[in-house]
């Protein structure tokens, strides 16, 4: 069934002026976005400028922030870490049902494992896991909570260059399946432009472009004719690239 106009249309996210400062040194300064239901958003920018302050802010754990501040956000949100914060103690499928019991719980932790390529490693520890299948364990964690907004700050970040480009496709892949909002820190621009129809860059505490790319899924990162939105993005980062 085709989702409602204004569903697709409604913003999951609406910040306006959002501003924080630490020890009067001003990190955000005034940010104003709206991310639409459904849209996969990545946020880049230079170490430092405040990329994981904004997401904290979008996932309601920052109390700090002033201005009007964060207008809407979804109820349910996940967000997913560089690290996969899974408890050593428990093994992976009471990590992933971690707070939720309830008739079908467990059918559904299942089912989201199996979605990560999990299946079967349902009783293994943490530790038993290697980073992308924490990782995707990380995922599913996320995925049974069914959430309508899904933030994740550098998730692939510790990841091998292989690995990566795995979980960039199940990335995608799930979020075809179960439409979240998305919305990605990465410092990685290749990685920005090959998930994401939109690219935000943080700068001096605002967003300083704001690039919707325009190409069909699945991307490749040979395609030639995402080397415009490299250029740009590397751009509005400061980067010249070499063209030797
Ligand atoms: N709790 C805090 N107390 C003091 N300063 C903080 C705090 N959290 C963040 N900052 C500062 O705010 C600035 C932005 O930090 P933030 O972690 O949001 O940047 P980032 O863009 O996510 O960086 P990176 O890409 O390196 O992770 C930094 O200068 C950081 O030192």
């Amino acid at each position: 069934m085709a989702p409602h106009t204004e569903q697709l249309t409604r913003p999951a996210v609406r910040l306006q002026g959002l501003t924080r400062s630490f020890d009067g040194r001003t990190v955000l300064d005034g940010v104003d976005l709206e991310i639409p239901a459904g849209q996969f958003v990545a946020l880049l920018g230079h170490s430092g400028s405040g990329k994981s302050t904004l997401l904290r802010a979008v996932a309601g754990l920052d109390h700090e922030v002033t201005g009007s501040g964060l207008l809407t956000a979804p109820e349910r949100v996940s967000v997913v870490f560089q690290d996969s914060r899974l408890l050593p103690w428990r093994r992976i499928l009471p990590n992933v049902l971690l707070g939720l019991d309830g008739r079908g719980a467990e059918e559904r932790g299942r089912a989201a494992l199996a979605e990560v390529g999990l299946a079967g490693r349902e009783r293994a520890w943490p530790s038993e896991l290697s980073g992308g299948e924490a990782q995707r364990a990380a995922l599913a964690r996320s995925l049974v909570r069914e959430p309508e907004l899904l933030l994740a700050d550098e998730p692939f970040g510790a990841l091998d260059a292989l690995t990566r480009i795995r979980m960039h496709a199940l990335l995608r892949e799930l979020w075809k399946r179960h439409r979240p909002s998305v919305l990605l820190v990465t410092h990685d621009v290749d990685e920005a432009i090959v998930l994401a129809d939109r690219v935000l860059v943080l700068d001096h505490g605002r967003i300083g472009l704001d690039l919707t790319v325009d190409r069909p899924h699945p991307r490749s990162y040979r395609d030639p004719l995402l080397s415009e939105y490299r250029t740009e993005l590397l751009g509005a980062l400061g980067v010249v690239e070499d063209t030797d």
